[in-house]
């Protein structure tokens, strides 16, 4: 036991989400770590001559005997850590058949060219096939001589077609359905990131064919996100492989908008540090993909636009031409995901935030697969937060996740990493980042400020519109404290000397405390989202009631760096110099440097890689 804990210890695996005694659970995985099973031969002459790979991957030994072994299976590793390797060398290790269950057709095509490419007998049966080609997949299902070692169906299949059904049972019957696989298993939980309706009837799977081994893989799921998956599925006590999250080589970096574009800022970093590089630009929607697709194009980047409403040709087109580098740019909304195995992916930046920390995780994640550096940047801008949360209004938990994705893009003293360690339950210790986030690189960039004043003037602009029935989205609510609004509010209101930035930031601090919440308004077309108080906001009566928040040196105005002058640190840890007694002198030079924060160089360009 203690040297497979060890063995975990030093990053190779990890087990949690078992139901079973642990150390049962341990001893399972430790043997299955052994090269000598009697199928362990073949394995690894098969993963050789076959998938002309010569050693395996963190976890991928365990999952395979795991699997060769009959035991039921959740395997959570890293998106392009190699998953499907951990059903297809089984597959083809094993008589009879596996199913592969997988969400979408494009992402089993690009399976089955792989497989073909490497001679793995391989099939599948969906809404596209052909009568006859479904003919000879039924009936090879039942052949006792295997024409395939694969078949890959949707869920949708696995729901609707009676005949599959029947067959599958035929198969099981005559011990050739030998393994079921079901690829993106998040999708049957509603709490995961992907929830896809027909995944939540797979659970006919098990209950039909109870005998045969099932793995469930993700790249991203939570604890609690895998015990609904093993209710929905109907397996008894799998056990949950989870490789660690981390993913080394990614530098993750959040830079603010500072005004609603940052198109030109995309392009100038694709030009200069990214030339001839490959990468995706994540944007909210398909007019957005089109127009910052257009964008770069006319600054001479050749970028390309892919979202859902394409026709599936143009898609597979744009895929092609990227993945043979004929194009240096997918400009995508998340319809771009699953199944892109394009290794040398050197940047994802998100023009806008996504819609929660394990989507971006994942969206993030296609970056460097191959292993080498690579740039994950996501511009924050305000306005955004809330066309996200109007969007993500009727999903269950929503509005929490998108929280949590602003708290990641708003936080400056947390290692990037750490804040997504929480969501993938791990406990992390931040040296280990190596500096492979903008927070850990310029650890001491930001100001911690007594916000009090300033969250007392904001709510109680909100207080008074409320009062006269009326409703403040937050962008009037960032003008009027700016002295922008309407005219007949100006009297009545106390302008802000904080910058814009500096505002947005703030109403971000007090929305993310609880001082404001959302308030939605549906409108048969369109839903609005406008800010009311929030169950905190009382609290600010009472005099003694003090609000703190940490920003960022760069997004500060000069008059609030000098109004928080407890900030001793600004002069240590910039200046490395003592500042002028004279208090006068002290704010004309904290202005002097405060000028020299604004003007940051990149944190990525400051990299050296
Ligand atoms: N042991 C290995 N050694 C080297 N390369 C490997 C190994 N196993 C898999 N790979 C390669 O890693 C790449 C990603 O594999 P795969 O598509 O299975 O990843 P994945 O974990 O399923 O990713 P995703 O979550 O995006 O589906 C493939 O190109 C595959 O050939």
């Amino acid at each position: 036991r203690n040297l497979v804990l060890h063995h975990f210890a030093n990053g190779y695996s990890a087990v949690n989400g078992c139901r079973q005694n642990e150390t049962i659970c341990v001893i399972f995985i430790f043997v299955a770590l052994s090269p000598d099973f009697s199928w362990s031969k073949e394995v690894q002459a098969k993963l050789c001559s076959v998938f002309q790979l010569s050693n395996f991957r963190p976890l991928q030994r365990a999952a395979i005997n795991l699997s060769m072994s009959g035991k039921d299976l959740f395997l959570v590793m890293p998106t392009g850590r190699g998953k499907s390797l951990c059903y297809q060398l089984p597959a083809l290790c094993s008589k009879g058949f596996t199913l592969v269950i997988a969400p979408l057709v494009s992402l089993m095509e690009d399976q089955l060219m792989y497989l073909k490419s490497v001679d793995v007998p391989a099939v599948t049966l969906n809404a596209s096939s052909t009568k006859e080609d479904s003919k000879h997949v039924l009936a090879g299902m039942i052949d006792k001589n295997s024409p395939f070692k694969l078949l890959y169906v949707t869920p949708e299949k696995i729901a609707k077609s009676k005949l599959l059904m029947s067959k599958l049972d035929k198969a099981y019957n005559m011990g050739l359905l030998t393994r079921i696989a079901v690829d993106e298993v998040h999708c049957c939980s509603q709490w995961g990131h992907d929830f896809r309706p027909d995944y939540k009837l797979l659970g006919i799977l098990k209950r039909q064919f109870p005998k045969v081994p099932l793995v469930g893989l993700t790249a991203t799921a939570t604890s609690n996100v895998l015990k609904d998956c093993q209710k929905i599925l109907c397996v008894q006590e799998p056990i949950t492989l989870t490789a660690p999250f981390n993913r080394p080589n990614l530098y993750y970096e959040v830079r603010f908008k500072d005004n609603e574009d940052c198109t030109d800022q995309i392009a100038q970093m694709i030009r200069e540090r990214y030339k001839n590089q490959s990468g995706i630009v994540y944007v909210f929607s398909q007019k957005d993909a089109a127009a910052v697709a257009t964008d770069l194009q006319k600054k001479n980047i050749l970028a390309q636009p892919y979202h859902a409403n394409m026709e599936p040709s143009d898609k597979s087109l744009v895929h092609q031409r990227w993945s043979s580098k004929k194009i240096q740019v997918v400009v995508a909304t998340v319809a771009f995901g699953m199944g892109i195995d394009k290794a040398d992916v050197r940047f994802v930046i998100h023009h806008t935030i996504s819609k929660s920390i394990e989507n971006y995780y994942q969206e993030s994640g296609r970056a460097g697969r191959d292993d080498g550096s690579a740039d994950c940047i996501v511009f924050f801008g305000f306005a955004d937060i809330f066309r996200i949360s109007t969007m993500v209004v009727m999903e269950n938990t929503g509005q929490q996740k998108l929280q949590n994705m602003v708290a990641y893009c708003q936080n400056v003293d947390r290692c990037r990493r750490a804040m997504m360690a929480i969501h993938f339950d791990e406990v992390w210790n931040d040296d280990e980042c190596n500096q492979m986030c903008d927070v850990c690189r310029h650890g001491n960039d930001y100001i911690t400020m007594d916000i009090t004043k300033h969250a007392r003037d904001v709510v109680t602009i909100v207080e008074m519109a409320s009062s006269m029935d009326e409703k403040l989205t937050p962008l009037k609510v960032c003008d009027a404290w700016l002295g922008k609004g309407p005219a007949k509010h100006r009297k009545t209101i106390k302008v802000t000397s904080l910058s814009r930035l500096e505002v947005e930031s703030v109403i971000i601090h007090l929305l993310l405390h609880g001082y404001f919440s959302e308030d939605f308004s549906f409108t048969p077309y369109t839903t609005h989202f406008y800010l009311k108080l929030g169950r905190k906001a009382a609290l600010l009566k009472n005099g003694n009631h003090s609000i703190t928040m940490k920003m960022r040196r760069r997004v500060m105005s000069p008059a609030t760096v000098s109004q928080s002058i407890n900030s001793a640190e600004v002069f240590i840890f910039h200046m490395q110099a003592v500042p002028p007694a004279d208090s006068d002198d002290k704010k004309s030079f904290l202005r002097r440097r405060t000028k020299k924060y604004s003007s940051f160089i990149p944190y990525s360009q400051n990299k050296s890689m």
